[in-house]
């Protein structure tokens, strides 16, 4: 049974729902969400630890994607990002999004439809990407609430930290740029930073949980291989929650480069044109992701599909792929308060377990859908939105390869950005 046709069966109601649920769905919560005695002291047990490692790397290892949920991150934290994410991204009016443009907005703030192209990222030509998205990341600046190293959103002024220093000189870390009071309303702007910046707090310790799972897995797994713990190294430590051991959540710092990305999809042309016979373009051309994971939560909007190649596909025959849906399963009784997450494996994780996990192509199709002429984020059902959280290391973070070159996470993101750019101009 496909991922996919997993799905459709429980959508539809099917009787072993609850098993099929349990089959596919790994549960993280011994890494992410462990449970506490009376003295407060936290009881994992080894066993189960070592069941939700393999459970996870072996679906990523299969299919590049899994489904986990015990992130310990309450659905309605999910609702509100995704609400807030829908109301900026679709509701709000362009000028507010266009207040938040940036001079690197493939880092922070908004980006426009149409001004990326996500083909590039693997050498393709394709027409740019139909989405719009709005980005944040931490700022390493004490001062700002969304910082990673703040465990807590405070008072939430509404102007724009646009100004906000940072102090790492890395161009991975910049000042994050929300919508002000005075473009947006006070209540609007309010709510979306308070929102986004919870999720985005939240969403990037649950990594940490992940990403732990996913190393011990490796080592359990490859334990023969000497140059893996070391590349496995990487994964821990200081660099992405920015928390060393020992450290209270007031003294963390905030030196990861990992970005929540929110993405918007809407009706439009893409949709028309594959509708009057034309083959459908993508509204984000395939590609793999860069950074270490990512960890994706959306809505059930019908106008857009997540999509990944059924197999790992050189990235050279992108025309004759199996594609499978990603659907995300809602979460049912008696766990309808633990949303359901998708992560996938970037080129990064990829690298550094010398393809032992590998990134998997992946885009977004349009789907045929009838939106109202009220669309407004409310009501509408076609519009679809996702929350992703692109996880990254501490730009000096040192990685060791399995061939054993030692490079730091900047260096060898810089490296990836190059090649890529590299293939572009030979096709010109
Ligand atoms: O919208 C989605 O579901 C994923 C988009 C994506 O793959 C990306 O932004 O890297
Ligand atoms: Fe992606």
């Amino acid at each position: 049974m496909t991922m996919s046709s997993t799905i459709r069966d429980m959508k539809e109601g099917n009787e072993d729902d609850k098993i099929v649920v349990e089959s596919i769905v790994v549960d993280m919560s011994p890494y992410c969400d462990a449970a506490s005695n009376s003295s407060g002291r936290t009881i994992i047990m080894d066993e189960e630890r070592r069941d939700c490692h393999s459970r996870l790397n072996e679906a990523l290892r299969r299919d590049g994607f899994a489904y986990v949920r015990g992130l310990g991150i309450d659905i309605r934290l999910c609702e509100d990002a995704l609400r807030e994410a829908r109301s900026f991204l679709h509701d709000a009016d362009e000028s507010v999004r266009r207040s938040c443009l940036t001079m690197d907005r493939a880092r922070r703030g908004y980006s426009p439809a149409c001004s990326e192209n996500f083909a590039s990222l693997i050498g393709e030509r394709g027409p740019n990407d139909l989405v719009r998205k709005f980005r944040i990341g931490p700022t390493t600046n004490t001062n700002d609430p969304t910082s990673s190293s703040i465990h807590r959103p405070t008072s939430m002024s509404s102007s724009s930290s646009s100004s906000s220093s940072s102090s790492s000189s890395s161009s991975l870390h910049a000042p994050n740029v929300w919508p002000t009071a005075e473009v947006w309303d006070d209540e609007s702007a309010s709510n979306f930073r308070i929102s986004i910046g919870g999720y985005f707090e939240r969403t990037c310790r649950a990594a940490d949980g992940i990403l732990e799972a996913i190393r011990d897995g490796i080592i359990n797994d490859v334990r023969n291989d000497g140059m893996i713990y070391e590349s496995m190294r990487a994964l821990m430590g200081s660099g992405r929650s920015g928390r060393n051991v020992g450290e209270s959540e007031d003294e963390c710092r905030g030196e990861h480069t990992s970005i929540l990305t929110l993405l918007g999809y809407r009706h439009g042309r893409r949709h028309t044109n594959g509708g009057g016979g034309g083959r459908m373009r993508p509204l984000v051309s395939a590609h793999t992701d860069v950074g270490v994971i990512t960890l994706l939560h959306y809505d059930g909007g019908k106008c857009a599909m997540l999509q990944r190649a059924a197999e790992s596909y050189g990235v050279a025959d992108t025309e004759n792929i199996e594609w499978i849906d990603v659907d995300l399963p809602r979460p049912a009784p008696p766990r309808d308060d633990d949303p359901v997450f998708v992560v996938n494996v970037g080129d990064c994780l990829s690298d550094l377990s010398g393809g032992y996990l590998r990134s998997t192509l992946h885009r977004v199709m349009p789907r045929i859908c009838h939106p109202i002429a009220d669309d407004t984020a409310s009501n509408d059902t076609a519009a679809r939105t996702c929350l992703a959280l692109f996880v990254g290391l501490e730009p000096s973070a040192s990685m060791t390869l399995p061939s054993g070159e030692v490079v730091s996470y900047e260096e060898w993101r810089r490296r990836r950005i190059a090649r890529a750019t590299a293939v572009m101009r030979r096709k010109e």
